[in-house]
Order: structure tokens, then C-alpha cells, then sequence
């Protein structure tokens, strides 16, 4: 097994040679299982050869990362009955049981991370420490929920008496079969720890990967069979969005818990227990602003801002898409943010260098050329623009970092997540305006403040309508939260419940209480 390194999104310095060998050898056991069949639960009577779709790499599509078998009707009907029945004996397992597991599954995942961070890489286009970092998420997620498990006593606890001969306790209990659907930008993390969290708490987990992360998904899948996880109990469903669809429609579905767009989202929220209320935890897309006071250091703002708008090319539901400049200083900050994106490397995610993948697919560079050619008309393209894809060394669906200014603050391109490495300047008058422009619009996950006064960091934090904000952070302005040190979730359009992953609120929200008054 190689050295373990404990890489997270806020790693900024990767030198130690040993760390790229580890991933080094990880990219040569990935290249093996390239083109992999993905399948999930298949029923008796069922067979592989049902269509499946043909995943390529957005860094070459020449490269064929799997083929995902779509899982068919009865497929999903059969998963959800086994893991229904599955279930009973799982959430009557004693919790500590399940930590135990639980916790193998974390090993296992940081004992591979060096090859699923290489599968990744090229399964989605993550650069190798984002990749490693998404990994390593994924086992710390596992071992925080299991902290939380037994800090809170397996949430069963004795609750008061009215009369001696009466004893009440009041537990949490599982919900039944929950589903997890996940996006492609996180597919380690984002299934990993919202299953986690429903397995630890004692309900049994059918998973719908994207078909950017399923092959990622199946190799998460292997460690938890490996680690005792019981079959039935944990399901993987491959498929496209009528799987998700056909998933959250069924009856036998308790509890779900959705990571993706917000039109997607919004529609699981609205139809998602039609004959009674269940629960469903939606965590959605973002508008992410950075506000860059006349105080701030504009070095760290620069550097923060286009780590956060860059990273995983503009791909995370958490990057900055939306930066505010105090008038005074938006000349010096803004060519300051110019010359940090002009010395990012763009590569490919496993170069050891790259810090600028590919996006995903075609319709990404679509969104992004109709972004530049919108800005171009409209405003003005300071670094960037271009289609870079298409060459030898960049074959796949590469984009220049691109920052764009005098636009109407108003504009689309302030409001509309474009998931491209595109972000949008404005200059504002004070930091009360650049507050009113954040909070005007509807998303509210995350968002960032450069500023060295206290009065005005006081004022940020007391007024700015997001669920993970930062200060003065230039490993990431809207970017980078951990399991366990900054919870993970959106308010407002972002986020449906207002309790967050890698947080102390979020396994209560896999469960349900019941109070038990027994008199003796
Ligand atoms: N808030 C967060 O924590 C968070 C984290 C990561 C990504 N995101 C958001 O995810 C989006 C990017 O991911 P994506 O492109 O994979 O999102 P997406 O909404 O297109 O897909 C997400 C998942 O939902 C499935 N799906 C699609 N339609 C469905 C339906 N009608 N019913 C059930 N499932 C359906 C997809 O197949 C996929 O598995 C961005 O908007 C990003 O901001 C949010
Ligand atoms: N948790 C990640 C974002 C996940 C969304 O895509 C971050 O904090 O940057």
C-alpha cells in the first residue's frame, strides 16, 4: 500500500515527491480498468445487455472511462423491495456494529485514494489534489459521522418522568429504504457521505451515481462490500435521469437526499412524498459572491477569488462565480486577479502541474461560449475567452479561465450558475451595496470577504444570506469546506433543509423520533 497523505481542498503546497509517485501508481492501476461495464443491481429475469451509454473522458474523448448498463424498471422496483427487506435486520444491528463497519469503509477508501483520485481524474476531468482531496473527503465525511454517532449516544437518551412507576426514553430511528442522488462533480464525496450518514443511522441506501461519476461510485461500492456492508443494504442504481426520476417516484422510497441543479432539485422538493410528507434533503446549485473590500489584503483577495472561480474549472456548486470591488481599489484588485489567472496552468487533471482540467462535456462549452459571446457584446472580457479544446495536448473540452467586467450589475451572468470557469467582475460603492447585490439574489450556499477591519468583517458575517461564508481565506474564497471544520450546506434556492453535511444537525435528518413511555 502507498504512503497515506492527507490531501484536503486547502492544500496549497504539494511538493513532496512521494505524494505524486503515490498518485503516479494510482494512474497506472486506473488506466486498467478503463471501459469498465458499470452495472448496479440487476434482477433475476434481467440481463447486461440493456443500453447502456458510453462515458469518455473530458480530457480526451477518445478515452472511454465505462459504459453504464441503465437500469431498467424492474431493476429499480426489485432494489428497492431487497433493500426494503434488507433493512429490518440492518437498522436492528446496534449502531456501535455499524460504525465498525462503517469506519473499515473510511480505511479503505483512504487505503485506495491514490487510484480512485486517478480514476476520477479521468472519469470527470478533477485535477489530481482536487481528485485526492474529493477522495480523502469522502473517508473524513465517513469518520465524522461516526464521531457524531457516538457523541450523541447513538441519539437515544432518557427523558423525564412523571410518575415513579414510568420510564420514557426518546430515540432517533431510521426511515427505511433513503436514495441518494448524486452529481458528477463530487462523486466520491457526494455519494460517500450522504450513504454514509443514512447506513450509519440505520436505514439501508440505494444510490443513483451521474454518469460522470459511476464508475467512481462502483469502486466506492467495492469497499463497502469489502468493508461487511451487507448486500441489499447498499445498492448502487447506474443509469441516467429517468433512473433518478423512476427512484424518487417510487412508494418504497422514505427519505432522499438530492446533490445537483436546482431546476432538478426544486421539482424532487415539490413532488417527493405526495401521499404523506417525507423527508428529502435537496442541496443545490450557487451563485457564489466574493466582496473585496478598500481594506482588504488585494493579493489574498485575488489569489482566494480565482482559486475559487478556477478550481475544477468554475465546477463546483461552491465556486465564485460573482465579485464585488469596493470603486476604490477595483483597478489594482482587478489586475491583480488578471495576472493570477493568467499564470494558472491549464493541463490535463493528471499532469502534476495542472491546476485548470476540462469541463465535462460539450454542453459546457456551449453555455461557455454563449457566456464570452454575451460578455463580449455586453461588457468586457479581461483574461480569457477562448475555446482551448482540440489540440494534441489538450484534445478534450478545455476553456481559458476567463474573468469579465463592465457589465450591468444586473446582467445574467451575475445570476445565472454557469458551471464554466467564467467569472464576473463589478465595482460597487461600499460594502453595503456590495451586500445588497449578494443577497439579491436567490442562491445562497456560499460566499467570501476580504477585509482587514473588524467592523466590517462583523457586518459581513452579520448580514450575508449564505450557509458557508469565509473570511480573508485565500486557499479558497467560496471554496474548500471539510467534513467536521466548516458544514456544507445552502440556504435560501441552495439548499432545502438548512442543516448541512460534514455538520452536527445532519444525521438527525436521516432519522425520525419516537418517544417510548414503558410502565413498569
Ligand atoms: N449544494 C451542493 O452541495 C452541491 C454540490 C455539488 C453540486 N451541486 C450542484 O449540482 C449541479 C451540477 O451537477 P449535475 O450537473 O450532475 O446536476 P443535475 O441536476 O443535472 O444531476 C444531478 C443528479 O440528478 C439526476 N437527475 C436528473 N434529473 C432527475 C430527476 N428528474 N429526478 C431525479 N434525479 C434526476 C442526474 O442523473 C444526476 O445523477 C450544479 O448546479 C451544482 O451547483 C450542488
Ligand atoms: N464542498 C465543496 C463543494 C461541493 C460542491 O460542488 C467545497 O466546499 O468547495
Amino acid at each position: 500500500m502507498a504512503e497515506r497523505f492527507r490531501v484536503t481542498y486547502a492544500t496549497l503546497s504539494d511538493d513532496d515527491p512521494r505524494l505524486h509517485a503515490g498518485y503516479e501508481t494510482g494512474v497506472d492501476l486506473a488506466r486498467t480498468w478503463l471501459g469498465a461495464t458499470i452495472t448496479g443491481h440487476i434482477s433475476p429475469g434481467e440481463t447486461e445487455d440493456v443500453p447502456s451509454v458510453e462515458v469518455t473522458s473530458p480530457h480526451d474523448p477518445g478515452v472511454v472511462v465505462s459504459r453504464v448498463r441503465t437500469s431498467t424498471d424492474r431493476d429499480i422496483a426489485d432494489a428497492i423491495a431487497a433493500s426494503a427487506r434488507a433493512d429490518r435486520s440492518w437498522a436492528a444491528t446496534p449502531w456501535r456494529d455499524r460504525l465498525v463497519i462503517a469506519r473499515r469503509v473510511a480505511e479503505l477508501i483512504s487505503d485506495r485514494s491514490n487510484e480512485l483520485a486517478a480514476l476520477m481524474s479521468m472519469e470527470n476531468g478533477k485535477n489530481r489534489l482536487e481528485a485526492l482531496g474529493d477522495v480523502e473527503e469522502a473517508a473524513d465525511m465517513i469518520r465524522y459521522y461516526c464521531d457524531q454517532m457516538e457523541a450523541n449516544d447513538g441519539y437515544d437518551h432518557p427523558m423525564a418522568t412523571l410518575n415513579p412507576a414510568e420510564r420514557t426514553r426518546s430515540l432517533l430511528r431510521p426511515h427505511g429504504v433513503w436514495a441518494v442522488i448524486c452529481p458528477f462533480n463530487y462523486p466520491m464525496a457526494l455519494s460517500a457521505g450522504p450513504a454514509a450518514a443514512a447506513l450509519i443511522t440505520g436505514n439501508s441506501v440505494v444510490v443513483k451515481p451521474s454518469h460522470h461519476g459511476a464508475h467512481t461510485a462502483a469502486k466506492l461500492f467495492e469497499c463497502l462490500r469489502e468493508a461487511g456492508v451487507p448486500d441489499g443494504v447498499a445498492v448502487l442504481l447506474p443509469g441516467g435521469d429517468e433512473v433518478g426520476a423512476a427512484l424518487v417516484a417510487h412508494p418504497g422510497v422514505a427519505g432522499v437526499t438530492f446533490t445537483g441543479s436546482s431546476a432538478v432539485g426544486m421539482s424532487i422538493v415539490r413532488d417527493f412524498g405526495v401521499d404523506y410528507p417525507k423527508p428529502v434533503m435537496a442541496e443545490m446549485g450557487g451563485k457564489n459572491p466574493a466582496i473585496v473590500s478598500d481594506k482588504a489584503d488585494l493579493d489574498a483577495a485575488a489569489l482566494g477569488v480565482a482559486r475559487s472561480a478556477f478550481g475544477f474549472a468554475g465546477q463546483k456548486c461552491s465556486a465564485c462565480s460573482r465579485v464585488y470591488v469596493v470603486a476604490e481599489v477595483y483597478e489594482e484588485f482587478l489586475a491583480s486577479l488578471v495576472a493570477v489567472t493568467e499564470s494558472l496552468v491549464i493541463g490535463a487533471p493528471t499532469d502534476r502541474d495542472a491546476f485548470v482540467g476540462p469541463v465535462i462535456d460539450a454542453a459546457a462549452v456551449a453555455r461557455y461560449r454563449e457566456a464570452v459571446s454575451h460578455a463580449e457584446r455586453n461588457g468586457r472580457i479581461a483574461v480569457g475567452g477562448s475555446v482551448l479544446g482540440g489540440s494534441t495536448a489538450l484534445p478534450g473540452h478545455y476553456l481559458a479561465p476567463t474573468v469579465v467586467t463592465d457589465l450591468p450589475v444586473d446582467d445574467p451572468l451575475f445570476h445565472r450558475e454557469l458551471f464554466v470557469p467564467l467569472t464576473a467582475v463589478a465595482a460597487v460603492a461600499d460594502l453595503d451595496e456590495a451586500l445588497r447585490l449578494a443577497n439579491a439574489d436567490p442562491a445562497g450556499l456560499t460566499a467570501g470577504f476580504f477585509s482587514r477591519e473588524q467592523s466590517e468583517i462583523d457586518r459581513f458575517l452579520d448580514r450575508i444570506e449564505a450557509g458557508v461564508v469565509y473570511v480573508n481565506r485565500p486557499a479558497g474564497a467560496t471554496t474548500g469546506a471539510w467534513p467536521g471544520v466548516q458544514p456544507f450546506g445552502g440556504w435560501k434556492r441552495s439548499g432545502s433543509t438548512g442543516k448541512a453535511g460534514g455538520g452536527r444537525y445532519y444525521l438527525p435528518e436521516f432519522m425520525r423520533e419516537q418517544s417510548q413511555t414503558v410502565v413498569m
